[in-house]
């Protein structure tokens, strides 16, 4: 019996082909960025982020990652600028991440791999569904953010926290109350006037919000004002190409935006992101570690970025 696909000797990103043959195909994903190869390109719009702490409806262990799931009615919760036209709806964030420090993420920089890396899906509302956008070449938007191992991180501790629950492969909606009561939106002046970037930002979820925040405080001059702080906050991209799902069904179907900032994850946290099982209840547990698919080949690709 052959089984699903995974990330084993038997099942994984090698095997992929057999029964998705785009596996193959000429815009596949993840990729090695090598930001020199990169052009930079004026005329990416301002990325503008949205996201409505109230529309997050639950964390579910589904046998290949976590995924935090959100309601997609309306668009209280967006993804525009940047490299894409018109307004595409938050489906829901995940992340990949490895057994050790020294590999996890999907894309790279110059070969250099993550622990881990955070996956935002959003779909184009052009399209009436996630389900028919994403069989769309313009269809969905990820945006992929690097963790990098240092101080551990309040918000993101939130989505851990309820790991314990999920540790399973069980499909399990859990509410995610305590997370939402953390959550808000903030919305910034436009980053006018930034140099070589002209990000207007309208900040996200306090999950990713002080993650942000994070990325500035190495960066900014001290004794900063929060408005100072928040012009120094730009999401600057480093590498945004046409590319796909990176699980199957391997759509081609993505707008990849990949952040130049990574976010800290501290040890222990990276631990309980360790903790996850592939397996489901009563099956012989088998620890969720390296859901990663190898980079693919550029194939003639163009990676754009939006600063010199
Ligand atoms: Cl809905 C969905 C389907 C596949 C994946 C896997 C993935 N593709 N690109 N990054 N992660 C994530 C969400
Ligand atoms: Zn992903």
């Amino acid at each position: 019996m052959s089984h699903g696909w995974g990330y084993g000797p038997g099942n994984g990103p090698d095997t992929w082909g057999e029964d998705f043959p785009i596996a193959n195909g000429p815009r596949q994903s993840p990729i090695n960025i090598v930001p020199k190869d990169a052009k930079y390109d004026s005329t990416l719009k301002p990325l503008k982020i949205k996201y409505d702490p109230s529309n997050a409806k639950g964390i579910l262990n589904n046998g290949h990652s976590f995924q935090v799931d959100y309601v997609d009615d309306s668009d209280s919760s967006t993804l525009t600028g940047g490299p894409i036209s018109g307004t595409y709806r938050l489906k829901q964030f995940h992340f990949h991440w490895g057994a050790s420090d020294d590999r996890g993420s999907e894309h790279t920089i110059n070969g250099i791999k993550f622990p881990c890396e955070l996956h935002l899906v959003h779909w184009n509302t052009k399209y009436p569904s996630f389900g028919d956008a994403a069989s769309q070449p313009d269809g969905l938007a990820v945006l992929g953010v690097f963790l990098k191992i240092g101080a551990a991180n309040p918000r993101l501790q939130k989505v851990l926290d309820a790991l314990d629950a999920i540790n399973t492969k069980v499909r399990t909606n859990l509410p995610l109350r305590s997370m939402q009561s953390n959550l808000y939106i903030l919305e910034t002046n436009k980053g006018s006037g930034l140099t070589r970037s002209n990000n207007g930002l309208l900040l996200s979820l306090l999950l990713f919000y002080p993650l942000l925040l994070d990325i500035c405080r190495e960066s900014r001059p001290p004794f900063l004002t929060l408005t100072q702080r928040l012009f120094f906050l730009v999401l600057w991209i480093i590498g945004t190409y046409d590319g796909s799902l990176t699980t199957p069904p391997l759509l081609e179907s993505v707008t990849w935006i990949v952040l130049r900032e990574p976010i800290s994850v501290s040890p222990a946290q990276m631990a309980k992101f360790r903790s996850l099982l592939f397996s489901g209840d009563g099956d012989a547990p088998r620890c969720m570690v390296d859901n990663y698919r190898p980079c693919q080949a550029l194939k003639g690709r163009q990676v754009r970025a939006s600063f010199k």
